[in-house]
């Protein structure tokens, strides 16, 4: 079977954790080609995230127009896209190379509590790229924003918010509930049909900081390979207990997960 490639359209972490590192390592861990197109570069620790400089969004055009005009891709996961700007570059992108396999992982702040989206990209991001996404993953915090709803505290309301979050336009939306208080971590993926709900003990640790990233291009990668998303994410999600699991105690806060974990455990 040929080497699939996937693009990840997101911003850089300075630490390694989350954002393209994140992306590019899980990519190669799942036996996919990476490429990556970025959006901004972040100054960031396991602390939390100190600068952002957004790169120009011609510049994003480029990156994307040099890698889609002679690679290709056979999906791609979007993450950071900081600005209403940059989202319409990436949807006349999709548009012009017909990319259907598109995860968005609709990063708006990171877990530390930065501003990663800026507030006028959020309504572009709902009317021109969610819907044309295959699958997009927000937390429960992302959630929220979007359909400017109360928080939501419990799996009632969780299943109530991923059928609000269909009407969008994108035929799978999973909401994780990695922050919601439960010895359970339950997400909940809707196709227009049936809730389902993907379920695993809550793993007790500190160094978390990557999780909706890997998530995102995990389920990427799996598409990539002609994967249906239903089976997509259920191999995302072992990928990532693994890699929670083995999280790396490095810096003085929440350092981030191993997805080299996966190498030496077997899916549990
Ligand atoms: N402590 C944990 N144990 C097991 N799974 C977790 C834990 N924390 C997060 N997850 C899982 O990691 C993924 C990312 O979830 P979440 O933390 O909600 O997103 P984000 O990183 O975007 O804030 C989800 O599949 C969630 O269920
Ligand atoms: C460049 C970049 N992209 C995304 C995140 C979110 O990741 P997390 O929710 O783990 O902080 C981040 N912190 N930095």
């Amino acid at each position: 079977m040929s080497l699939k490639k996937v693009l990840t359209i997101a911003g850089s972490d300075s630490s390694g954790g989350a954002g393209i590192q994140a992306d590019l390592k899980t990519f190669q861990e799942l036996d996919t080609y990476g490429m990556s197109a970025i959006t901004a570069i972040t100054a960031q620790n396991t602390l939390g995230v100190q600068s952002v400089l957004p790169i120009p969004p011609a510049m994003l055009h480029q990156q994307l127009e040099s890698v889609l005009s002679d690679i290709g891709a056979d999906a791609i996961k979007t993450g950071m896209l900081v600005s209403s700007e940059h989202i319409m570059v990436i949807a006349d992108m999709l548009a012009t190379y017909q990319i259907d396999r598109v995860v968005i992982d609709p990063v708006l702040g990171s877990t530390s509590g930065s501003e990663l989206t800026r507030q006028d990209a959020i309504i572009t991001l709902k009317k021109m790229l969610w819907p044309m996404a295959k699958v997009v993953t927000p937390n429960l915090l992302e959630a929220a924003i979007l359909l400017e709803c109360p928080p939501i505290e419990s799996v009632k309301e969780m299943e109530e918010a991923v059928i609000k979050l269909y009407d969008f336009g994108a035929p799978y939306v999973l909401l994780k509930g990695g922050h919601l208080p439960s010895d359970q971590s339950i997400d909940l993926l809707f196709d227009g049909e049936t809730v389902h709900h993907f379920s695993s003990p809550r793993i007790k640790q500190r160094h978390t900081h990557g999780t909706g990233c890997t998530l995102a291009s995990a389920i990427a990668a799996e598409l990539a390979k002609g994967v249906d998303v239903i089976t997509a994410v259920q191999t995302a999600k072992s990928f990532m207990n693994n890699a929670i699991k083995e999280g790396i105690a490095i810096g003085s806060g929440s350092g981030p997960i191993n997805q080299a974990a996966n190498r030496h455990r077997s899916n549990e």
